[in-house]
């Protein structure tokens, strides 16, 4: 497509038939609960998998009409309250020259990851742009919100700084992530330069998605859980804050509408007063954060809106005891200010009823409570 047919496009999406989760940010009253699922276009999908058994992964991902049909999937199979693009947070190392590959029941793997500062020089090039490299992204983008029809709001992401740095030095998936702590405690300086470096990137990263027909934004910080509190606050927060600051200051700058900013740093329990204080709209919590923070949080950041936080595993359970946990969630959560969702993305291996039993069981029960607490106040008021 060319550059202008694509700017006419933007320009003409079609108007917005279910708001509710752009409505959840906002903390507007709401008729029922919101619900998406973390990677909910993936393996355990059999569409998913037949369309990936004749496409790479980052072939996929960077050909929009396969990325629009894999973010559509889910969508044609349950009731659910967003889209999010499909794309991989790892897309970025890749526009800065680093070579990223998808191997088949490993995960993520870079052909040469940073071991030394002196490395950044050579592997990464800091004069390449967003907007050029990562293109095939926002072009799926645009596509993507046309060929949803205003069903629901497509939701764009990207990984944050410390997450997206650990994989450049460690190269896949770690345990213990010692390579790239080391570089914390050892080359402090350079360290935060890198996260400077990418912040930067990734805000352009975000606007861009956001130009192209993102309608909200979600921040995946997945490496807290190898961090302490000290560290997330030197290498991890200050970089999150930027983020949030920047996207809404260059979205201003250039007369774009703001949209919703997620924030979902996995297994930051350590700090999740400084994630509900940092001007993100939603804070994602995963399945680890217990009932009494939720509840201490919740009564604290009224404004926040707070998001999570099934286990994935609770997909396995019977569809009564699933049932269960999802109520105890919503009685938790309450109905306002919140997006149901899970604590962190489905395995390949969910049971498919249980995803449409999750997601129906959230809007039948939500719905229940509001129509309830709405009926209690009008007899109140009638008294
Ligand atoms: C750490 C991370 C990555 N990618 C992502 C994260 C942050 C979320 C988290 O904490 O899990 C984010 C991501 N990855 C993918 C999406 C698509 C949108 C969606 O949520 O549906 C999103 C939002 C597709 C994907 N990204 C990947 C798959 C499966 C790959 C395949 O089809 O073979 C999908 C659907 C591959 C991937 N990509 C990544 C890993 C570690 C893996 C392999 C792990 C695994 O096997 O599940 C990096």
């Amino acid at each position: 497509m060319s550059d202008s047919a694509i700017k006419q496009l933007q320009k003409e999406f079609p108007p917005i038939k279910n708001n509710l989760i752009l409505r959840a940010c906002r903390g507007e009253p709401l008729e029922r609960v919101p619900i998406w699922i973390m990677r909910q276009a993936g393996r355990y999908l059999p569409e998913y998998l037949s369309l990936r058994s004749e496409h790479s992964f980052f072939d996929v991902c960077r050909t929009p009409a396969l990325c629009c049909e894999v973010t559509l999937q889910p969508l044609r199979r349950f009731d659910l309250d967003a889209a999010i693009i499909f794309s991989d947070i790892l897309v970025v190392p890749q526009a800065l020259g680093m070579q990223v590959d998808m191997i088949a029941k490993e995960g993520p793997r870079f052909a040469h990851p940073l071991n030394v500062p002196a490395d950044i020089k050579l592997r990464i090039d800091r004069s390449r742009q967003a907007s050029v490299e990562l293109k095939y992204v926002y072009d799926a983008i645009t596509l993507t919100r046309h060929a949803l029809n205003g069903q629901c709001p497509l939701i764009g992401f990207s990984g944050a700084p410390w997450t997206l740095m650990s994989y450049m030095i460690e190269g896949k998936g770690s345990e213990t992530h010692s390579k790239a702590k080391k570089w914390l405690y050892t080359y402090v300086e350079e360290s935060h330069d890198l996260l400077q470096f990418l912040t930067h990137f990734i805000i352009d990263h975000l606007v861009e998605q956001v130009c192209a027909g993102a309608q909200l934004l979600q921040l995946f910080e997945s490496h807290c859980g190898c961090l302490n509190h000290d560290l997330f606050i030197r290498f991890s927060l200050p970089y999150l804050r930027q983020i949030a600051k920047g996207v809404r200051e260059a979205l201003t700058r250039r007369h774009i509408p703001y949209v919703p900013l997620i924030i979902f740093a996995k297994d930051a329990h350590y700090a999740l007063d400084e994630l509900c204080s940092s001007s993100f709209d939603v804070v994602g919590l995963d399945w680890s954060i217990t009932r009494k923070q939720i509840r201490t949080i919740r009564d604290k950041y009224p404004t926040v809106t707070l998001q999570g936080n099934l286990d994935p595993c609770a997909l396995y359970a019977s569809s009564d005891d699933l049932e269960k946990m999802i109520k105890q969630m919503l009685e938790i959560f309450g109905t306002k200010h919140y997006i149901a969702n899970l604590g962190h993305g489905i395995y390949p291996d969910a049971n498919i009823d249980n995803v449409k039993h999750f997601i129906d069981t959230v809007h039948r029960i939500s719905s229940e409570m509001i129509s309830s607490t709405t009926l209690t106040k009008t007899i109140n008021s009638n008294k």
